[in-house]
């Protein structure tokens, strides 16, 4: 792969795809040569998204409607995905075969399981043979294998703020097997920008509710990961909020931790999995994280505390649904797939 690597953005005009041209545009190694979107094609990007004018290559980029042979002709080495599931696959498989390598920010690669697919998604998955090499990639687990992969499935933003707390203390065999139960809040771009009525802002101003109880989709990729990582089912339960802000995911936790566990111990197998991390912050015992301070960024800051009372560890994550949850992490895939500096380009506060 050359040293500026050639990047698609399909569904430029969504709410994750604005977020990838804005890092993109300014990343040192990659260079946009495509980006799609049906509603603004032959519409210029600096047009129609003013903040990006004079900014990289913006004023040269027109939106086109996605299609894979102009895409093969633009020279894209790499496609990203910001696509609604079940459209994405319709793109990923003859990209993938004009040689591009495709980076899904939809759910549509997520899990192994075809009848899972199903389950939560409640239909047929289009092209099940596919799963198997796509890689679930959240790259502070499985960084090597996304460094190998051609089909890159970015996690979906609640299960990002999820497994990360969770992980490293599943594999250490720290905690329990009781069911875990996990509250969420986000912002309303989490359901993109061609949301219907019940998003709008005068119906979420003002507001808190949940929604998606009992089973949001999101529960099936987490269980997936989870179980993974255990090495045995994991059971949980959770419950998504809207919050009425532009952006943002508080995740809270509560865990049955095994008998004897110490908030210490908590403590160090966190700092171990994660030292080498540049994009995990360990806030520390009994810290709050604010969705304030991880904004635009693709940081997830961790805190964690032990209700010896009730016997319960509470894990607290906070991360930028479209950031770390979509599009930032999209380029940290990418910067593994490349072989560049993982943090390239997204070291900005
Ligand atoms: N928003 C978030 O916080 C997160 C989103 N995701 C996932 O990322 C993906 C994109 O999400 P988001 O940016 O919020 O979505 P948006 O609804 O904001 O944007 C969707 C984009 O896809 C294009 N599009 C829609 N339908 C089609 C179609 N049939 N064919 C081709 N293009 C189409 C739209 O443009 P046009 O209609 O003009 O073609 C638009 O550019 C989704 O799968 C979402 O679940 C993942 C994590 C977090
Ligand atoms: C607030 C809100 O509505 N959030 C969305 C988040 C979904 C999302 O973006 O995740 P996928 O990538 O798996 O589609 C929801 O709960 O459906």
């Amino acid at each position: 792969m050359s040293q500026k690597v050639k990047v698609a953005v399909l569904g430029a005009s969504g709410y994750s795809g604005i977020e990838l041209l804005r890092l993109l545009l300014r990343h040192p190694h990659a260079t946009l040569v495509a980006v799609t979107s049906r509603t603004l094609a032959g519409k210029a990007l600096s047009d129609e998204f003013p903040r990006f004018r004079q900014v990289g290559v913006s004023d040269t980029l027109t939106f086109t409607a996605p299609d894979v042979a102009s895409l093969k002709q633009s020279g894209a080495e790499i496609a990203f995905l910001a696509l609604p599931h079940g459209v994405s696959v319709e793109y990923a498989k003859p990209l993938l075969e004009a040689g591009i390598k495709v980076i899904d920010l939809s759910a549509d690669f997520r899990l192994r399981s075809a009848e899972v697919y199903k389950e939560f998604y409640a239909h047929e998955h289009p092209a099940p043979e596919l799963l198997d090499e796509a890689v679930y990639a959240l790259p502070e687990i499985r960084a090597e294998e996304i460094k190998k992969a051609r089909l890159i499935a970015c996690p979906g933003c609640y299960p990002t703020s999820i497994l990360l707390p969770l992980i490293p203390l599943l594999k250490a065999g720290l905690l329990a097997e009781d069911p875990l139960a996990v509250s969420s809040m986000s912002g309303a771009s989490g359901a993109g920008r061609n949301a219907s009525i019940p998003l709008l802002f005068c119906e979420v101003q003002n507001s808190l509710r949940s929604y998606s109880v009992p089973q949001h989709r999101h529960l099936s990729e987490v269980g997936q990961e989870l179980s993974l990582a255990a090495g045995m089912p994991v059971k949980l339960s959770f419950v998504p909020h809207l919050v009425p802000v532009y952006a943002g995911i508080c995740t809270t936790t509560f865990a049955t931790p095994k008998e004897g566990v110490t908030v210490e111990q908590v403590e160090a197998v966190l700092k171990e999995a994660y030292a080498d991390q540049p994009f995990i912050r360990l806030l520390g015992k009994n810290q709050s994280p604010d969705t304030k301070h991880v904004m635009g960024t693709n940081f997830v800051d961790i805190g964690w505390a032990l209700d010896a009372r009730a016997g319960r560890l509470i894990l607290m994550s906070a991360e930028d649904n479209i950031g770390k949850g979509a599009s930032s992490q999209a380029i940290q895939n990418m910067n593994l797939v490349c072989g560049f500096d993982p943090a390239a380009g997204l070291m900005s506060v």
